[in-house]
């Protein structure tokens, strides 16, 4: 298992093209903790950052045992997830989702209003009850856990020590045989663009406007894009995405993709693909931003009353004194763990969004709970090939494993099966059968590859693959397994049929 392990940290790492340096660096640290406290006030366990990752780790470090504190800054537990991040995007989807549906669906079902509209207060209430009653919920779990949570800004002072300044004003040190870093990530600002979370906003004001904008335009078409640009687009603004890329959520398999952006075009998203941003005037009323080819070419404005800086996320260590014990970083400021979590300071860890991977809470949990388990002594496990990406728009798209063209890249032989919803009879009863299911598996032994999927209920449907994908399973697998009927999952099936065979319903 451990050796699988490494194996897999090995190839992750390549794939993310660390330099042959980094890589031995990373990957040939020994396995170190230093021991469990006894009765002391020493913790055994220390986290910095109390987001997915780190509040995590902190409850399962408890429940094996270890003495841990868990050390927060923001006054409230769940991170940029719970607070800015996950939970209220998820919560204005949703509500943005209903007036969407009751404007433009129900008369269809034969449900019919006189008049509906938007209550953006009321909206936004409901929003912050779901993150307050979640992030209560947390130190709830802490309590529970016999987790102690210290509320102020932690800084490394040695490998073993954290001066907190407290949010009371006060200063504490908190003591631990192993300190794990968990602090995430902040907004990444484009030079040129300066946020003022009123007309040029990052995904947290984005969170919290006052006002429905009329104009909205959004840099970056990535998940935090999309979403965002979902949210205030099905509640009246015009929205512009303007990307640098070719092509929008670069990591998406092609031909979903797509599809996807045919489908937001649909709902009157624009896009200016290929696109870069120069600068922004925002001295008026509006916003005037001047944008050119990415190649170069003639320079044109678009006007804007809020523009929404969506063009990625860095990692923060700020004032945390990584340089004071010396914790090694990359060039863009990721700390460098090896397949342990451990930094190059014996007894120092980190996790999350704060080190190399995928920017995903549950990529965050997954590296919280298995360097705890190292930490405890025993064998932690992260399948990286294996964490789904999920764009939470409507259509959702939900992705687990290769895309088509990443299969082309490796020289594999291999077979795609897909499946439409629009053959799929819960998607034709419940009128909303828009996407296909598409499963890629190798030619020769039918075992699962990839698996991409735009429905409404994507997300939720993705698990079925992600399983499939662990345990290593063919497609034929999955068409084996009796399915219920009608559920969207028959079109999972249908498709893995495609894949080995021959589907039943096209
Ligand atoms: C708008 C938005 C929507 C998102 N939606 C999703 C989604 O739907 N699904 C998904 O998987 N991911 C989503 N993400 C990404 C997800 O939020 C992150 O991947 C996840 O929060 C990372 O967890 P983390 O614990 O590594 O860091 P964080 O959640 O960033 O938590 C780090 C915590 O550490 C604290 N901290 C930092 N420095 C210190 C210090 N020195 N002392 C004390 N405390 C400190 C911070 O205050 C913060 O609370 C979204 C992000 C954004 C911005
Ligand atoms: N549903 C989810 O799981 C979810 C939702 C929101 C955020 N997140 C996480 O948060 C992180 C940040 O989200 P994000 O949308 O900001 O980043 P992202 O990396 O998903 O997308 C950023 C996009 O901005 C483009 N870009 C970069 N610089 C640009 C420029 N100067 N001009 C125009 N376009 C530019 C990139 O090509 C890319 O397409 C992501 O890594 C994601 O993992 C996840």
């Amino acid at each position: 298992m451990a050796m699988a392990s490494f194996a897999r940290r090995k190839a992750y790492l390549l794939s993310r093209n660390f330099s042959p340096e980094t890589l031995r660096y990373s990957l040939s640290l020994a396995s170190f903790s230093r021991g469990f406290a006894s009765g002391s006030d020493e913790n055994d366990v220390v986290v910095i950052g109390g987001g997915p990752g780190g509040y995590v780790a902190a409850i399962k470090a408890a429940q094996l045992g270890l003495k841990t504190t868990c050390i927060e800054k923001r006054g409230a537990l769940g991170g940029t997830c719970l607070n800015v991040g996950c939970i209220p995007s998820k919560a204005l989807l949703h509500s943005s989702h209903m007036y969407h549906e009751a404007k433009h669906a129900f008369a269809n079902h034969g449900v019919k209003f006189q008049s509906v509209e938007v209550d953006l207060p009321a909206m936004m209430a409901q929003k912050n009850k779901a993150v307050s009653n979640l992030t209560r919920g947390i130190e709830g779990l802490f309590k529970k856990n016999k987790v102690t949570y210290v509320k102020g800004y932690g800084k490394l002072t040695s490998p073993s020590e954290v001066s907190v300044d407290t949010i009371d004003g006060g200063n504490t040190v908190v003591k631990g045989k192993n300190i794990i870093i968990a602090t995430g990530s902040d907004v990444k600002s484009l030079p040129g663009v300066p946020i003022d979370e009123k007309k040029i906003v990052s995904s947290t004001g984005a969170l919290a406007l006052s006002e429905i904008p009329k104009r909205l335009v959004v840099i970056g078409a990535g998940y935090i894009g999309l979403e965002m640009g979902s949210v205030w687009g099905r509640l009246g603004s015009e929205v512009t995405v303007v990307e640098f890329a070719p092509d929008i959520v670069p990591t998406m398999d092609a031909e979903v993709r797509k599809q996807f952006q045919r489908s937001l075009e649909k709902q009157g998203m624009k896009f200016k693909l290929k696109t870069k941003v120069v600068g922004v005037d925002a001295s008026g009323d509006g916003v005037k931003l001047t944008i050119e080819p990415a190649d170069g070419g003639d320079q044109s404005i678009v006007e804007a009353d809020v523009v929404l800086v969506s063009a990625g996320r860095t990692p923060f260590t700020a004032g945390l004194g990584l340089d004071k014990i010396g914790v090694e970083t990359d060039k863009v400021g990721r700390i460098l763990v090896n397949e342990r979590f451990m930094t190059n300071v014996p007894g120092v860890y980190a996790i999350g969004d704060v080190i190399p991977g995928p920017m995903l809470a549950h990529k965050a949990e997954e590296d919280g709970v298995a360097c705890v388990e190292y930490i405890a002594g025993k064998v932690g496990h992260v399948d990286y090939d294996n964490v789904p990406g999920v764009v939470y728009t409507h259509p959702e798209v939900a992705y687990v494993g290769k895309t088509e063209e990443q299969v082309k890249a490796l020289g594999v032989a291999y077979r795609v099966g897909k499946f439409p919803f629009l053959a799929n009879s819960r998607a034709k009863a419940i009128d909303d059968a828009e996407g296909l299911v598409k499963i890629l598996a190798e030619k020769e032994t039918d075992k699962i590859l990839g698996v991409h999927i735009m429905a409404p209920n994507a997300g939720e449907l993705i698990h079925e693959a992600a399983i499939a994908l662990h345990y290593g399973a063919s497609s034929e697998d999955i068409a084996r397994v009796c399915h219920a009927h009608p559920t969207m999952s028959e079109a999972v099936k249908e498709a893995a049929m495609a894949t080995f065979d021959k589907p039943i319903h096209v």
